[in-house]
């Protein structure tokens, strides 16, 4: 390497050498044109930076530009390193917030699948809860119909104990009161009886004289004013008064017998029929029997007939039949001692007025029956007989009894009428039904032991009416007129026997077939009674099982309900659970939103990176490679250099040791030595700088690998503003990374190289010696600068007189004073 001032190119491109300080002919053994070395402190080299104020250009040297650039590398690096840790912080964000985007996503699909669990769930239990419904509605229906079972066998209960109560406490009441009433009316009866002195009253009624009487000059006989004695009561107002008591006992069960016993004429129909404006004791009778009934229909129920018959020359005609010629009737007597004609009407009546439409059939069968009305009427016994049965519906008795009411034939004697055929006969069958009739009162009136009732069809049929055992009133009928006197007393001896007659208290004519049908029913009442209370029973125990069914029911129900109540409550919970959840997954789809917007602007700016990264990093490798190419060439150019340097260094070292092997012993030597070795250090110093160059170049033309792509991309879009800087900063930075890559390649080659001068100079390695190290230690070019003066040709380097060593001193520590001054410098 020539010094410039010695070494300049001409314009005309010739290159001229001017030796400076040289005394003596300088012989030019060997001239190498390269190159010059990029030295700061040797070259000197000035470049120029632009001020950013006044845009002037101020010229700084190299090193300082270096540092300029080193400071500004540092910054840009600073900020890459910045950016890269923002871009990184950036990216950790947006790894966080896809980290949190996917975690949401995860709740999300979590909560959905709680939902919709829940929501099955929530079907399962309304599907419970409606299978629940539906079982609750048929234990509804099943306990409202035992409910309604019960009820009802509640009712019958309640019903059943209800009569048997008012069975027992209204019979009881009704009882007292009735028997207190009856006990009442028994004594006012039997007051009345003992008044009259027995059961047979006897009224005698006398009726007026006739017009005929009258006019014919007949006087009135009969002495009513007699008769306030007592002894003959006449009533002339009210017959009937004192007979109403005897129907009472009519409808009490007793028989009685009506009947008016007088001469012809004297008014026995007149006072049985009455007439329409004066009613008689028949129509009045049953007038008073169906008043009193109907008062009792509460307690008695009474069935009354009414038969309309007459006996008619001893013999029985039934007036309301209708083939009453042809047929006889027979008086017969039943098992219970009653005397009845089979086979006579009884027409049933219910009031008065049917009553008396069936006496008037009668009457008009009686017209049919008969030529002479009135004389037929006189000669037979009309008799009209109401059959009354009744229950007492408290006790259940039931009394059969019969009302006579008769209007019998006259009593005259026949002597006076001097009757003859069949008159004589209809007159002698009166008299033996008359006869009959006071021997009957006779016997009763005695006491004797027999009465004859058979001996005639009057006191046949009357048999259960007269007697002992029942009630007779006779309405004897006589004449006022002197004319009738005979007949008059004899009709009052007759009555008077019949008053004589001290019948017995009379007896109740008790249905003793009623009585045994009541007490069949009774005993099948009693039955009824036994089954119903077993069946009651039955059903009390039935009760009792329902009811504890329904008490288990009960409890089902309630825990049912209980249950129910839960599952509401869950329902609630889990409907406000599910509602909470709703609210969570709308409000994490809000922030998946927001995150996804994030995500999209980041996926936005890293697209654009890519992209601005690809672009530069196309530019960049297109400026590498050719800055490789011109790293390769100035590469091959200093191995060539350091050839032909290492050639005449050898040279040198040659002239060198034979110097040195003259001036062993000299101390100038010891010094040049320290100097050699000074300098092969400063030589590997700048060995190693080259290296680091020579690598740093090569990493960022080789080294540029697929996994830092995206880095470099990174930092290509992050100094995509200032490129140059961005490139200078690479370069420092990646060469370390190719330090272990490059490196070695470098070294091997200057150690080829060396290897290459050392064989040709025929040394070996393994004989080193200490020029062999002098050698290889003067490699760098200020060396051979200090070299250069003991080039050979020189006389320092000929060894040539004191003279000459005393130059080579002097040039040594001029060497010496430069590189003191390039450290200062430095510094
Ligand atoms: N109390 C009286 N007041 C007024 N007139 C009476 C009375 N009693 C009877 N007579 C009249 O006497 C007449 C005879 O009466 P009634 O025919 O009733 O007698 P009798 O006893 O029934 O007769 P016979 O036995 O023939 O049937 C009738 O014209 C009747 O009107």
């Amino acid at each position: 390497m020539w010094d410039s001032s010695i070494v300049h190119q001409q314009e005309d491109g010739l290159i001229a050498l001017r030796f400076e300080g040289v005394i003596g002919s300088p012989m030019v053994c060997g001239i190498c044109v390269r190159k010059a070395q990029n030295i700061p402190v040797t070259q000197g080299s000035q470049e120029y930076l632009k001020c950013n104020n006044c845009a002037a250009e101020i010229e700084v040297s190299s090193a300082q530009m270096k540092l300029v650039r080193t400071k500004a590398t540092d910054k840009y690096e600073k900020k890459i390193q910045e950016l890269t840790t923002q871009c990184q912080l950036k990216t950790h964000e947006c790894h966080e917030a896809w980290m949190s985007l996917t975690a949401a996503n995860e709740q999300l699909e979590k909560v959905r699948m709680e939902l919709d669990n829940k929501i099955f769930r929530t079907r399962t239990l309304a599907l419970e809860w409606g299978k629940m419904c539906g079982s609750i509605g048929t234990w509804d229906a099943a306990m409202s119909n035992l409910q309604e079972k019960i009820k009802i066998m509640q009712k019958e209960h309640a019903h059943l104990s209800h009569e048997a109560h008012a069975c027992v406490e209204h019979w009881c009441e009704d009882l007292k009161v009735k028997y207190s009433e009856e006990q009442a009316k028994r004594k006012e009866l039997y007051n009345q009886i003992q008044d009259t002195k027995g059961n047979i009253r006897v009224f005698c009624r006398c009726r007026p004289l006739s017009k005929e009487e009258t006019s014919a000059g007949f006087a009135q006989v009969v002495d009513f004013g007699a008769a306030k004695d007592g002894d003959l009561g006449i009533l002339t107002v009210y017959v009937f008064a004192d007979a109403l008591p005897l129907v009472t006992s009519v409808l009490d069960g007793y028989n009685v017998c009506f009947f008016a016993y007088g001469q012809t004429g004297t008014g026995k129909t007149f006072t049985m029929e009455g007439t329409d404006q004066n009613r008689g004791v028949n129509y009045r009778t049953l007038e008073e029997l169906f008043q009193i009934a109907e008062e009792r229909s509460d307690s008695f129920t009474y069935n009354i007939s009414v038969s309309v018959l007459e006996v008619y020359n001893e013999q029985i005609r039934d007036f309301l039949s209708t083939s009453f010629a042809s047929k006889r009737l027979e008086i017969k007597q039943s098992a219970e001692g009653f005397h009845h004609v089979p086979g006579i009407v009884e027409a049933q009546v219910e009031n008065i007025k049917e009553v008396w439409n069936v006496l008037q059939i009668g009457s008009n069968s009686r017209v049919v029956g008969s030529n002479n009305v009135n004389e037929h009427s006189s000669r037979s016994h009309c008799m009209l007989c109401i059959m009354v049965k009744s229950k007492n519906l408290m006790t259940g008795e039931c009394t059969k009894s019969k009302l006579w009411l008769v209007d019998l034939a006259g009593s005259e004697r026949l002597a006076k009428t001097d009757a003859q055929g069949e008159r004589l006969k209809e007159a002698q069958n009166i008299n033996k039904s008359l006869s009959a009739l006071g021997d009957v009162v006779y016997a009763l009136a005695t006491k004797s032991s027999h009465i004859p009732y058979r001996n005639s069809k009057l006191t046949h049929l009357l048999q259960d009416s007269l007697g002992g055992d029942s009630k007779t009133l006779m309405f004897v009928q006589i004449s006022p007129s002197e004319r009738d006197l005979s007949e008059t007393l004899s009709s009052l001896n007759f009555a008077t026997r019949v008053r004589g007659v001290e019948l017995g208290p009379a007896k109740r004519q008790v249905d003793t077939s009623e009585l045994q049908k009541m007490k069949t029913m009774l005993e099948k009442a009693r039955q009824e009674s036994r089954s119903k209370d077993e069946s009651l029973r039955k059903l009390e125990e039935c009760l009792q099982n329902l009811e504890s069914k329904a008490k288990c029911r009960d409890q089902v129900y309630k825990t049912q309900q209980e249950k129910i109540k839960e599952l509401e409550g869950q329902l609630e919970l889990k409907t406000s659970m599910h509602n909470q959840s709703e609210k969570q997954v709308s409000q994490l789809s809000d922030r998946l939103k927001g995150k996804e917007e994030i995500y999209a602007a980041l996926q936005l700016k890293v697209n654009e990176l890519e992209a601005k990264l690809k672009e530069r990093q196309q530019s960049d490798s297109a400026c590498y490679q050719q800055k490789v190419k011109d790293l390769e060439n100035k590469l091959k150019e200093k191995v060539q250099e350091s050839e032909s340097n290492s050639l005449a260094l050898q040279l040198k070292i040659k002239e060198l040791e034979r110097k040195l092997k003259g001036q062993e012993e000299n101390p100038e030597s010891i010094f040049l030595q320290l100097k050699i070795k000074e300098l092969e250090d400063r030589l590997k110093e700048q060995e190693q700088q080259l290296q680091c160059a020579l690598a740093r170049d090569f990493a960022v033309a080789i080294v540029t690998s697929p996994s830092e792509g995206k880095r470099r991309r990174e930092d290509k879009s992050m100094n995509e503003a200032e490129p140059h800087i961005l490139r200078s900063s690479n370069s420092t930075s990646r060469c370390p990374l190719s330090r272990g890559s490059k490196q070695p390649r470098v070294s091997d080659a200057v150690h080829e190289t060396r290897r290459k001068r050392y064989s040709r100079s025929g040394e070996t390695e393994n004989n080193t010696s200490l020029a062999e190290k002098r050698a290889r230690k003067s490699d760098p070019p200020k060396v051979a600068r200090g070299v250069k003066i003991a080039k050979p040709g020189s006389i320092a380097a000929q060894g040539q007189g004191p003279l000459a060593h005393k130059r080579v001193i002097n040039r040594v520590q001029a060497v010496m004073e430069r590189d003191n001054t390039k450290k200062i410098w430095s510094r």
